[in-house]
Formats: C-alpha cells, structure tokens, sequence
C-alpha cells in the first residue's frame, strides 16, 4: 500500500440540488483520522457522496492516490474507496452474510466461514447478527452489519488498494462499547489510510488530537490539524452556538456545555 497518496480537491463547485452549492477550492487529505463536523444541512454527506464517486459531474475536481476521478473506472474506483452512507432501514430482505456476498463478490457461506475470527467481526460482535434478514436488526444493530461491511471494504487484506473510507455518521445508533471499539479501530488503519468521518460528536473531535474540517452551508470554513486547535469563534460560527455554551476545558480544548 502506497501511504504517502491523499485525497486532492481542487476547485470543487457543484450544485447537487437547486439552490445548494458545494464550494471547496482546495483540500489535499493524507492518511489520517478526519472528523467532517457542521450543523445539519451543512453539506457533509453531500460532499461525501462527491467523494464516494457518485456524482460524475464532480470527477475533474477529485483526485485519489495521485490519479484523476475521471481516469478510473467505477470498478477501480469503487475499490480504491469505502463509504457508510447514512442508513435508516434495510429496502429488502437479505440477511448480513448476503450483503457481504454483493460487496465481495463471493458467497455467504464461504464469508461466514472465512470472517468469523476477524478482527472487525469480532470487535463489532456481528458474527450472529449477520445471519438474520437486516430488516430484523435493531437500528444500532444493523449499523454495525453495514460497518462491518465499511470497515472489511478497506481491510488492508481484502483490499489493500483502499485509500479512503468515508463515513457518514458511522456512531449513529452504536452503543458504547461498540463506539470505543470502533474508535480505536479507526485510530488503526488511519495510520495507514485517509479516514473522513462525518458525525455529530462535537465535544469528542474537539478534545482530540486528530485533523477537524469544519463546514458551513457547502463551504469549508476551517481546516485544523487537531480538534484542540478549534476556538470558541470556529464553534459560534459553524453551528451557531452561543458563546456562554462554550466552556474552556483544563486549559486545554473547547467543550460545549450541557447545563
Ligand atoms: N435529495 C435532496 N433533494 C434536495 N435537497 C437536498 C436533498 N438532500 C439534501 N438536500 C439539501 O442539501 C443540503 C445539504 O444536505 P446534507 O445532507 O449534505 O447535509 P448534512 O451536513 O449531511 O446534514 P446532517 O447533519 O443533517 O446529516 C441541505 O440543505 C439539504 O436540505
């Protein structure tokens, strides 16, 4: 795996929807453990969905591991990035092991068998999840069957092309044993690729010591190399917040405040 490649943007103008533009000029990601945080209808899953590839229009703006969107094709592509898309509910009925047999062009069987001692099926405790319809699942449940696929789709293992995992709100619905796990196992492989996680876990990307893009209506308007180096200016402006629901935490980083 080639470590030293990052996601480029360049002059990324795009209007997905009448009336909403998503606008970055610049942005050059390297492996690392991004947090994408805005308020709602910022943008984040729109700009995750342009980096997942899925909209055509945006290709000649986008660049992984040194090579244009637009001189690979959807297969490469497809396999030089992973992506959790937001989910709400299963559309049909196929269990676990049969979604992962579409990911990875096998078969169910042969899946359970050759998954079942790995580590991400074994942190996300999904081994017997992933024998039941999805649409049986709890909500948290099923998110950690789609995980488990996100996360096997850029195993250096199975895929060692994998450059980049996108994550659009990958804590949703988790508990909190299952969070932690998943937030060591990111720590992990963003030694070695670019994770870029979209979530609403403001006070935890603030207290970390990991990369913050902060965006606002299409727009990035902050780039930090650590969520510690946020000021209470960045937190007003991105989510309109009011300063009195910002305290300063042991000298040390920004939380905002439940009380
Ligand atoms: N299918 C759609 N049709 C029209 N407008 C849409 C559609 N999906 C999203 N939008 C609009 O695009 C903008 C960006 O939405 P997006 O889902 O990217 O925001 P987000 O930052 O991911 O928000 P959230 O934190 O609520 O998930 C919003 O103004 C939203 O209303």
């Amino acid at each position: 795996m080639v470590t030293n490649d990052y996601l480029k943007i360049r002059q990324l103008n795009f209007i997905p929807y009448s009336g909403f533009i998503i606008n970055i000029d610049r942005l050059q990601l390297r492996p690392g453990f991004y947090h994408l945080l805005g308020a709602n209808g910022a943008g984040k899953s729109t700009l995750l969905d342009c980096l997942a590839g899925l909209y055509d229009e945006t290709y000649d703006a986008l660049t992984i591991a040194n090579e244009a969107y637009s001189s690979l094709s959807l297969q490469q592509l497809a396999r030089r990035r992973a992506y959790l898309t937001q989910q709400h509910q299963a559309h049909f009925s196929i269990t676990g092991y049969e979604m992962l047999a579409i990911f990875f062009d096998s078969s169910p069987s042969y899946l359970k068998e050759e998954l079942c001692n790995h580590e991400v099926v074994k942190g996300l405790e999904v081994a017997v999840l992933l024998d039941k319809p999805l649409q049986f699942l709890s909500g948290g449940e099923r998110q950690r069957c789609y995980l488990c696929a996100a996360l096997l789709s850029c195993d250096e293992s199975i895929r060692p092309e994998t450059q980049l995992l996108l994550l659009d709100e990958p804590f949703t619905g988790l508990d909190i044993k299952h969070t932690l796990w998943l937030v060591d196992y990111l720590q992990k492989i963003s030694e070695q690729i670019c994770v870029l996680s979209s979530h609403h876990e403001v006070n935890f990307a603030l207290k970390s010591q990991n990369p913050c893009l902060l965006m606002k209506n299409g727009s990035l308007i902050g780039e930090f190399k650590a969520g510690r180096d946020i000021k209470i200016a960045h937190l007003v402006d991105c989510f309109g917040l009011n300063s009195t629901q910002i305290s300063y935490e042991n000298n040390a980083y920004y939380q905002i405040s439940w009380n």
